[in-house]
């Protein structure tokens, strides 16, 4: 089944508890900032694997000490549907424990 596409006010709404993350473009974006290259590469993998196991990918990018997100849903023309919002809440779940903020 598609996700269906969700509003601006209801894809802000469910990203307000989820800090850091906003709407930009038209895709849901982070960017993380951690302590050095190898952690940031490290949240990259966790991030990957969470990706495969959702079926849902990012444009996913490294920094030195960054990771920065931009997700929509192609399958829905590109609008931002649950799937973004429940791929970012997999990551922000995990973004502490790598050290990132
Ligand atoms: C065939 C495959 O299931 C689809 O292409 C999946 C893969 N990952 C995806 N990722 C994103 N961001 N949007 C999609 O619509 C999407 N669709």
């Amino acid at each position: 089944m598609v996700a269906e596409p969700l509003s601006r006010d209801e894809a802000e709404e469910r990203l307000r508890p989820l800090s850091g993350w906003s709407i930009q473009d038209g895709r849901v974006t982070r960017t993380y900032r951690l302590g050095t290259h190898v952690a940031a590469v490290a949240l990259v993998v966790h991030i990957a694997q969470i990706q495969e196991e959702l079926n849902h990918h990012s444009e996913l990018t490294l920094g030195y000490s960054t990771v920065s997100l931009a997700v929509s849903t192609h399958d829905a023309g590109g609008a931002v549907t649950g799937l973004d919002i429940a791929l970012a809440e997999r990551v922000e779940s995990v973004a502490g424990a790598h050290g990132a903020h």
